[in-house]
């Protein structure tokens, strides 16, 4: 367990700190007007839901839930590197944070919301790792009608660092195929799946007939996943709304300039072992990240937010 939990008489009530699957300790937050819970285990988001909808938060159902895994799903928070390291490739991908203990710092009721803390700070590991500076990372999930998700990076090196971050949203969809993101149109991005130069923006919404996996420089606006938005080849008129069907999320950001997204399809899904066969049908990422070119320089004492906030949309 942890060393760091606040004392159990300082948690509101809506907030209960547990065991959950394989016995890890998870944050439960079951406020006025939504519910999510958080494992410490990068202090990792696995569910959130506004008060009366449907989850919005994708998980796998083969996620491991041990301490030197990632979990699969939920909301990975992915520093100090993204995807391989550069220099290391025996360093674990999208870096070490997502495979730490974080602190539950502090939870409070803030009106109608609950606001929850995590705290990680370089370590004799993080220190002997791919990248071995002096840091401080706060992490604020403010859980409500909507999901605000803040990571707050201070250098506490001498000299200036470098990093690269993502909140890796997994997002619950009715079926992929159905499924589309806008807000990105007209913007380049790089294709993981193809060459290293950059493919001309397209002028319509991302729709998904492959493995997926493009990362869009540049991006700083909102991206909203429409659930249901194309029917039997049909796009359907964005009013109807059926249960999770014509649902949209929207993800608005602040301090990101970059934006992945990726659905594994068919083989990849095969591939990975914490991932079932025909589970890339329901599930899409959309990331909100600092990364490639858009990786975060701080000078020393310096501090960078990046901030997602994701909300249901009429
Ligand atoms: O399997 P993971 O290390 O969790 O990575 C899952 C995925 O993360 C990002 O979306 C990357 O762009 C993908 O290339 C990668 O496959």
């Amino acid at each position: 367990m942890p060393s760091a939990l606040p004392a159990h008489a300082s948690l509101p009530s809506s907030v209960r700190v547990g065991p959950g699957h394989g016995g890890l300790p998870v944050v439960f937050v079951a406020g006025r007007t939504g519910s999510a819970e958080i494992y410490l285990h990068g202090a990792h988001v696995t569910h959130w839901a506004p008060a009366g909808a449907a989850p919005v938060i994708w998980m796998s159902a083969a996620s491991r839930y041990v301490p030197d895994a990632p979990l699969r799903g939920g909301v990975p928070l992915c520093f100090p590197w993204f995807g391989a390291h550069d220099g290391d490739a025996a360093a674990p991908a999208h870096g070490f944070a997502r495979l730490l203990d974080w602190e539950l710092a502090d939870a409070q009721d803030d009106g109608d919301d609950v606001v929850a803390t995590f705290r990680l700070a370089d370590s004799p590991a993080t220190r002997s790792s791919a990248w071995p500076h002096r840091f401080e990372a706060r992490y604020t999930v403010t859980v409500g009608a909507r999901l605000t998700l803040a990571l707050e990076v201070t250098n506490l090196d001498p000299s200036d660092v470098m990093f690269e971050e993502a909140l890796h949203t997994y997002l619950r969809v009715s079926d992929i195929a159905s499924t589309e993101v806008t807000g990105l149109e007209g913007a380049p991005f790089l294709d993981r799946l193809g060459g290293p130069d950059p493919q001309a923006g397209e002028d319509g919404p991302v729709r998904f007939a492959g493995e997926t996996d493009r990362i869009y420089l540049g991006t700083r606006s909102a991206a909203t996943v429409v659930d249901g938005a194309v029917v039997d080849g049909a796009v359907v008129d964005g009013g109807v709304v059926d249960g999770a069907v014509g649902r949209r999320v929207r993800i608005d950001k602040l301090g990101s300039g970059s934006t992945v997204v990726w659905n594994p399809w068919v083989d990849k899904s095969a591939a990975m072992a914490d991932f079932g066969d025909d589970e890339w049908t329901t599930m899409v990422c959309v990331e909100t990240c600092n990364i490639r070119t858009d990786a975060v320089r701080l000078a020393p004492g310096q501090s960078h937010t990046m901030t997602a906030v994701l909300g249901l949309t009429a």
